[in-house]
């Protein structure tokens, strides 16, 4: 059965490859596109696909009503993430969640909304599997080295710092090490932090333009290092994960955190 897909934020960075991806796979329909930015012409104008002709929504609640999805893909901002998965939930539609800026607290009260909604949500600060196994190996490689650092270094157009995937590398690392609870205090919504500490894990962000999605974990031990890195080239790496949280949605239950939960190691 086709699953019937709304993009919201789809005029992002993310949002145009999710379009292109839902263009490009068998089973999967693009229903509705939703964006703040305001463009006065319809999606396929603007990103060159032949997409099917599909108006450009500015609000997910109306997109929602008027095409009953079987799942919303969000890829906004840290600042308005919450208030999209609480509109999604409260129509009782499945997301798929890329966006970062997600505390463990806001999980807590995601996990609350889906109780109440029937609904499911599939969240995950990054979808390449690529980084996925950087974070597994960082998890292995923390059991037997007592330090590390994390240098992540981003595109000058990020909002956040430190990225999604730092600190989730850093929730792993620190199951390991049985770290204290402390989360990064405020996780800077704009570009001015450069990086926080997570746990027992210092996270040092860099923001350059020419730069995609990059992260190394350093780890120190007795009379040597190991340096675990993950590149992203281009956005069309996080596409097979993203494809992989639809079509994992009919079997999951309540909230996924991390997409290392829908696969098998
Ligand atoms: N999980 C993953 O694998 C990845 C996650 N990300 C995260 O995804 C988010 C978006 O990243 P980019 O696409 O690079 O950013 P972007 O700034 O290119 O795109 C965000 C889009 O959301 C739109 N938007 C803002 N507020 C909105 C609202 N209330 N409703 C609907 N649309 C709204 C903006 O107009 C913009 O078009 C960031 O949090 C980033 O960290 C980025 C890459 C991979
Ligand atoms: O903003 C980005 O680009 C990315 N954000 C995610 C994060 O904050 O970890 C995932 C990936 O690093 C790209």
């Amino acid at each position: 059965m086709t699953k019937e897909v709304i993009v919201n934020g789809a005029l992002g960075k993310m949002g145009q490859e999710v379009v292109k991806l839902l263009n490009r796979t068998d089973g999967f329909k693009l229903v509705s596109a939703v964006d703040k930015v305001d463009i006065g012409e319809d999606i396929h104008k603007l990103l060159g696909v032949s997409a099917p002709v599909v108006e450009i929504e500015s609000d997910l609640a109306e997109a929602i009503s008027k095409t009953e999805p079987d799942a919303v893909v969000d890829f906004t901002t840290p600042q308005v993430v919450m208030e999209n998965i609480e509109t999604g939930l409260e129509n009782g539609i499945n997301m798929v969640i890329g966006t970062t800026g997600i505390t463990e607290a806001d999980i807590d009260k995601i996990e609350d909304w889906t109780e109440e909604a029937e609904a499911k949500v599939i969240i995950a600060p990054n979808f390449a599997v690529g980084a996925i196994l950087m974070m597994k190996f960082s998890q292995m490689a923390a059991k037997y080295l007592d330090q590390a650092e994390i240098i992540e270094l981003h595109h000058d157009q990020k909002l956040d710092a430190p990225s999604g995937t730092a600190i989730k590398t850093a929730e792993l690392i620190n199951e390991v090490q049985n770290a204290t609870e402390k989360e990064v205090d405020e996780i800077e919504k704009i570009i001015g932090a450069r990086g926080g500490e997570e746990g027992n894990i210092n996270i040092h962000s860099v923001r350059l333009s020419g730069l995609v999605a990059h992260q190394e974990v350093l780890f120190g031990g007795v009379g040597q290092t190991l340096k675990i890195r993950h590149d992203s080239i281009n956005r069309r790496s996080f596409m097979p994960g993203v494809k992989l949280a639809l079509e994992s949605l009919d079997e999951v239950d309540g909230v996924v955190y991390g997409l290392e939960k829908l696969m098998e190691f």
